[in-house]
C-alpha cells in the first residue's frame, strides 16, 4: 500500500502489538487521544476520534484504516461505549468514505458472540468440545461493550452495502503477550499471540475483501472459534497455540 495507513488507538496494547510486528512495513500515521509516551518515527495526530475534524485531519490521505480506538472494558458503561465505540466508529466510517479510503479493519471483539457460552461452558473452552462460531451466526454479546462491537460490525456492514468501503470485523479474542493467559480456560481458548496479531491485521491490510466477519484468535487447540474465513479470505496462517504453552513456558 503506497498511501499512509491510519492506526486508530495506536498507543494501547493491540496497536503496540501491530506496530512492534508490521511497524516497518507500512507508512504509519498514529492517532490516539493520548500523545505517545515514548519517540516514535511515526507521524502522530492527537485527538478524540469522536471529534470529525480532528479524525478528518486524521484520515484525509490513507489508503486504509485500523480502527482500534475505543473503551475495551467488558463492564464498561453505556455512556462510554455509545461515545467512544459506537458513536467514534461512525465518525470515523463516514469520514473514512468521505476522503476515499480503500481499507477499514474494524476491532471487534468476541464479546460480540459472548451469549453463546452461558449454556455451553465450560465444555466450550476444551479441545473435544466441537461447537464452533464462524463469523455467519448473528450477533449475541455478553454485555453492553459487546452490544457496541455489534454495532460496528453492523456499521460496516452500512458503509460497505451503501458506499464500497471494503471492511472487515476482526472479533479479536484475547491479546495477550509473552504467553497465553494462566488459569483461564476461555483466555486460552481464544487467545491472539503478539505475533499472529500482527500477522492478522498485515493480512487485513494485503488482502482484497468487500465485507467481512473473522475471528482474531491464534491456533489453540482449545477454540470454538473457527479460523477458516480469515484463512480463506485473508490469507491468516497462525503460528501460535496456547496447548504448547504451559503456564508462561512454551513445552512444545
Ligand atoms: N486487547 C484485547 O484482547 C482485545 C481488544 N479488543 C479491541 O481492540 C481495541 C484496542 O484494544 P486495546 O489495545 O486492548 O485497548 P487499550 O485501552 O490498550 O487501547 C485503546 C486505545 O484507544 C484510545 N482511545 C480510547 N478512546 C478513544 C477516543 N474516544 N478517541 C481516541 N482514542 C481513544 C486509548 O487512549 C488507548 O490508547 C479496542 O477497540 C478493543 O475493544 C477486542 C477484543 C480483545
Ligand atoms: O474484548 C475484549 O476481550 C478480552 C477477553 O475478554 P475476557 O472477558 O475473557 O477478559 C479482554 O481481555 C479485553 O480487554 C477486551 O477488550
Amino acid at each position: 500500500m503506497d498511501e499512509p495507513v491510519l492506526l486508530t488507538g495506536a498507543a494501547g496494547r493491540v496497536g503496540q502489538a501491530i506496530l512492534d510486528g508490521i511497524g516497518d512495513d507500512y507508512d504509519w500515521r498514529l492517532f490516539d487521544r493520548e500523545p505517545p509516551t515514548g519517540d516514535t518515527d511515526h507521524e502522530v495526530v492527537v485527538g478524540d476520534v469522536t471529534d470529525e475534524d480532528a479524525v478528518r485531519e486524521a484520515v484525509a490521505g490513507a489508503g486504509a484504516v485500523i480502527h482500534l480506538a475505543g473503551d475495551p472494558r467488558p463492564e464498561a458503561p453505556w455512556e462510554s461505549v455509545l461515545r467512544n465505540n459506537i458513536d467514534g466508529a461512525q465518525t470515523i466510517l463516514d469520514v473514512a468514505v468521505e476522503e476515499d479510503v480503500e481499507k477499514f479493519v474494524f476491532a471487534s471483539s468476541n464479546h460480540a458472540v459472548g451469549h453463546y457460552e452461558p449454556e455451553r461452558k465450560p465444555d466450550l473452552y476444551r479441545e473435544h468440545d466441537d461447537f464452533h462460531l464462524d463469523g455467519t451466526e448473528l450477533p449475541r454479546p455478553g454485555n453492553l461493550y459487546g452490544v457496541s462491537k455489534a454495532a460496528g460490525e453492523t456499521l460496516g456492514r452500512y458503509y460497505h452495502d451503501e458506499h464500497d468501503l471494503s471492511f472487515v470485523a476482526v472479533r479479536i479474542g484475547n491479546l495477550t503477550v509473552g504467553h497465553p493467559p494462566i488459569d483461564y480456560e476461555r483466555g486460552q481458548a481464544m487467545w491472539l499471540s503478539q505475533h499472529d496479531c500482527a500477522h492478522l491485521f498485515d493480512c487485513c491490510l494485503s488482502a482484497d475483501y468487500g465485507y467481512e466477519i473473522v475471528f482474531g484468535i491464534s491456533d489453540n487447540d482449545r477454540k470454538y472459534y473457527s479460523l477458516e474465513r480469515a484463512r480463506e479470505v485473508l490469507g491468516y496462517d497462525p503460528q501460535d497455540n496456547s496447548a504448547e504453552w504451559d503456564g508462561d513456558e512454551k513445552v512444545v
